[in-house]
């Protein structure tokens, strides 16, 4: 025999109830089940506003209102015209019994605890007998229970305790007296010794069920709910966390302590004795599994079960020489709590001894504080202990599961996830039991915090990457292409998701929660945009505190640059195809690296230097595994290479640099390429990155422009400057042609020195062989001695430029 529970969303509509029929369908029919149900949803919240009301003598006749029309709707809408009646009536009397108790309270503006007891077991009342009735018309045998007088409590009103043994004998006697019967019992609802009525406080229904499943031997509970089950996590706070199939007790009391809706786990301690499988499944959703709980759980492959937080707690600290050594100290605190009915949620003590954090409910810290400052006046007059301190505004997640006793590595993970999103942790604590790790941090980080633990604990699930992009050109068009084409492949092969939430250019930005369509993202920028303003852009994307977050730079504008050092401080890791902040003074570049190491993030430019060519990373490894660099020498420059490679024949100078910026090869301004500062910048950062500190000044340009091209003030007089140097130009060719060679344009780093400037080289020379916009660079090593390291390929162009960003931010949070 089964036990079915529905709770207040289940039985809380018509749509909800009709399900409910149609579950008990599916049920054996012989025996029955034992159904038991809560108040409708919301009436146990009328009824507790209109005791308050009527306390203090306000008008409560609104909430009584809404809760006869919310019965007499579901009656309208699922009873024949001809059973409606008798149901009316009988319910009629109960809220004029219920009407009758409150006007009392309100004559004698008093309320106590047994006649708000009273008032909110209506709720339940009401909900068995519309439901036994509409149950009726398909099984005849059912029955409403009004099962208060069946559960035998002491008198503790709001919270009573049950007497089991007594309990037991009443439950199993009333279900033998009505065999056959199918039995739609009240939950939540008691009595004590003279038969007036208690409640068995939060989660009472759920206790309801595990009493009775205790009392007949049930072979399972099931609790119906709205949800699938128990989650690895809130869904309303984490997107992707999905429903457990199989926890064990321990697991489920550990994951739903915090504050887990689904069920409380102190009601299902009677079905924890008797080994009762508990089954938590949605009313709405019928067919799915649902979660199990029970004591002989099947190995699982998680490494842990979930993530449970409580949105807001209070920590008091207190600390001093007092407490060192002191046996009974800690003894004295927590029963000092828990005389004054203060719960405890969790405690950490530091080793020296020297101090104790605990926290409680915000509600009950003041009183916490002052409880302690009387029990221990003497101490903290004698400056023994300090004056305890309550910290509000902080909450606490909690990683738990049976698997974590183990696996080495958990707690690692878990600091690892917060730590590298920013997540400042304030105290920790683990069970003894390790099934459960438990930390309190800042209250505004929770969700960013349980999402990137989430992630990091389930990362053969799906890993997001929340993206913000700056630029809309060339490159970022480019990038947002290819983000879309790739997406799914990146979802089914590489379990990541990059989810685009802001996108800016220089006129207009916009950011969204839900993030980014792809697709139409030109039509959700023209639609949704507002006036681009890069601080507020800045400002929503930290508020918006996501786990995994970078920031993308595809702009060839100092301004963002602006941004970059708070960006890593606030641990959003950054990438940027955008050369002007490593290229810029010394101090910053290292202050970006330093922000990014400090706070855990990526700080990623593989572009800065021959775009998607693997030129910074190679370097980089060459550094860290140990390697000296002799020298560099490389052709960086995409645009001058290409036009090198195509100034051939009867066509023009300045037609072939027209051609390099038509294929978008060029600087947004292509004069940044031809008079070498495009070329400088990037040996620079080469430089830098080689461990030279060195500023834009120590770069050594011969320009390959004559002087009038240099000084054109706008793009436009550059290419006049160009056309009517087309003899300068025309010369160069010649002159190179003559001699067999090719004009290369080539920078060298060599003994703390960068020099970039114009060659003829002949075949014998590596650099002489190219096309396009090939780049070409050779390291000469300690290593790489006798022949040098070389990377060579195209060096600019949108497509590898925006694959080279699309790499650097799928690189990111790898270590
Ligand atoms: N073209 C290449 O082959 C190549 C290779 C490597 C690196 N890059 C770098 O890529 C970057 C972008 O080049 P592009 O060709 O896409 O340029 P682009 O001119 O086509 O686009 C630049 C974009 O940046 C936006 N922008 C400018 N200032 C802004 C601000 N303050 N806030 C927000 N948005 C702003 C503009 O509105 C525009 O959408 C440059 O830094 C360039 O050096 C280009
Ligand atoms: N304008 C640059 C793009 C690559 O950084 C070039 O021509 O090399
Ligand atoms: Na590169």
């Amino acid at each position: 025999m089964n036990i079915l529970k529905f709770g207040g969303t289940s039985v809380g509509s018509a749509a909800g109830i009709r399900a409910l029929i149609s579950i008990l369908r599916e049920q054996d029919q012989q025996p029955y089940p034992v159904v038991v149900l809560s108040a409708m949803s919301g009436v146990t919240n009328l009824l507790q506003t209109m005791a308050e009301k009527a306390n203090l003598g306000e008008d409560y006749s609104v909430e009584l209102k809404t809760i006869e029309e919310k019965h007499f709707e579901v009656i309208r809408t699922l009873l024949p015209a001809a059973a409606q009646n008798p149901v009316y009536t009988r319910l009629k009397i109960y809220l004029n019994e219920l009407e009758d108790i409150l006007g009392s309270v309100s004559l004698l503006k008093e309320l106590s605890a047994q006649t708000r007891d009273l008032i909110l077991s209506y709720g339940e009342r009401c909900s068995v007998l519309m439901i036994s009735h509409i149950a009726k018309l398909e099984f005849p045998d059912a029955i409403g229970v009004d099962g208060s007088d069946l559960i035998k409590t002491d008198s503790h009103f709001g919270q009573a305790k049950v007497d089991m043994p007594l309990t037991e004998i009443l439950i199993r006697d009333y279900y033998q007296a009505n065999e056959g019967k199918l039995l739609i019992v009240t939950g939540f609802i008691s009595s004590n010794p003279e038969g007036r009525t208690t409640t068995l406080g939060r989660g009472g229904s759920d206790y309801t069920a595990a009493i009775w499943g205790s009392a007949l031997g049930a072979s399972r509970i099931e609790i119906w709910t709205d949800v699938n089950g128990m989650l690895t996590a809130d869904p309303r706070m984490v997107e992707k966390a999905f429903s457990l199939p199989e926890l064990s007790y321990t697991e489920a009391m550990e994951l739903s302590y915090f504050g887990a809706k689904v069920i409380y786990p102190p009601t299902m301690i009677p079905a924890f004795l008797k080994r009762i499988p508990i089954v938590i499944k949605n009313s709405f959703e019928p067919s799915f599994e649902g979660t199990y709980i029970r004591h002989d759980v099947q190995s699982s492959n998680l490494p842990i079960k979930g993530i449970s937080s409580i949105d807001e707690i209070s920590v008091l600290n207190l600390s001093g020489s007092g407490m060192v050594g002191k046996a009974g100290f800690s003894g004295r605190l927590f029963s000092l709590l828990s005389r004054e009915q203060i719960n405890v949620i969790l405690i950490t003590q530091s080793s020296s001894e020297h101090s104790i954090t605990f926290a409680v409910n915000p509600a009950d810290a003041l009183k916490a504080l002052a409880i302690i400052s009387k029990e221990f006046e003497l101490e903290l007059q004698a400056k023994k202990l300090e004056y305890p301190q309550v910290e509000n505004g902080l909450s606490v997640l909690a990683i738990v599961g049976e698997n974590m006793k183990r696996t080495p590595g958990m707690s690692g993970k878990l600091f690892h996830a917060l730590g590298r999103n920013g997540v400042n942790v304030r105290a920790i604590a683990q069970g003894s039991s390790e099934y459960n790790i438990s930390v309190i941090l800042s209250k505004t980080d929770l969700s960013k915090a349980v999402n990137a633990v989430h992630d990091a604990f389930f990362a053969d699930r799906k890993k997001t990457l929340h993206v913000f992009c700056l630029g809309t050109g060339n490159i970022g068009q480019t990038l947002f292409r290819q983000l879309l084409v790739q997406g799914p492949l990146l979802a089914v092969n590489n379990d990541l998701e990059v989810k685009v939430m802001g996108i800016s250019n220089s006129r207009m930005m916009y950011l969204s929660p839900q993030g980014i369509d792809l697709a139409q993202w030109p039509q959700e920028l023209e639609q949704f945009a507002e006036p681009a303003d890069l601080k507020e852009f800045v400002a929503r994307m930290k508020a918006m505190n996501l786990p995994n977050c970078v920031f993308v730079d595809n702009t060839a504008s100092a301004n963002p640059v602006n941004y970059y050092q708070q960006i890593l401080e606030s641990s959003i890791s950054l990438v940027t195809c955008n050369k002007i902040g490593n290229s810029a003074e010394y101090e910053q570049y290292a202050a970006f690296k330093d922000a990014a190491r400090k706070h855990g993030v990526d700080f990623m430019y593989e572009t800065n230097v021959g775009a998607g060519l693997p030129i910074i990373r190679t370097l980089k490894d060459l550094m860290m595994s140990g390697d000296n660099i002799f020298s560099i020498e490389a052709i960086l420059s995409g645009t001058i290479s290409y036009i090198f490679n195509n100034y051939k024949d009867q066509v023009l100078f300045h037609e072939v640099v027209k051609e390099a910026q038509d294929k978008g090869y060029t600087e947004p301004d292509p004069r940044d390429d031809l008079n070498g500062k495009d070329f400088m910048r990037k040996m620079l950062i080469l430089a830098r990155d080689a461990g030279y500190p060195l500023e834009a000044d120590d770069v050594q340009i011969e320009s390959m422009l004559p002087p009038a091209c240099l000084a054109a003030a706008s793009v436009p007089e550059f290419y006049e400057e160009l056309e009517k140097n087309a003899a300068y130009f025309e010369g160069l060719k010649e002159e190179a042609a003559a001699a067999g060679k090719v004009l290369r344009y080539i920078g060298k780093l060599e003994n703390g020195k960068v020099v970039i400037g114009l060659q003829m080289v002949d075949d014998s020379h590596p650099f002489y062989m190219l096309s396009g916009s090939d780049n070409i660079i050779s390291f000469t090593t300690d290593r790489y001695k006798d022949r040098p390291l070389v990377i060579k390929g195209p060096g600019a162009g949108a497509e590898v430029t925006a694959a080279g960003v699309f790499a650097d931010i799928i690189n990111t949070g790898k270590q």
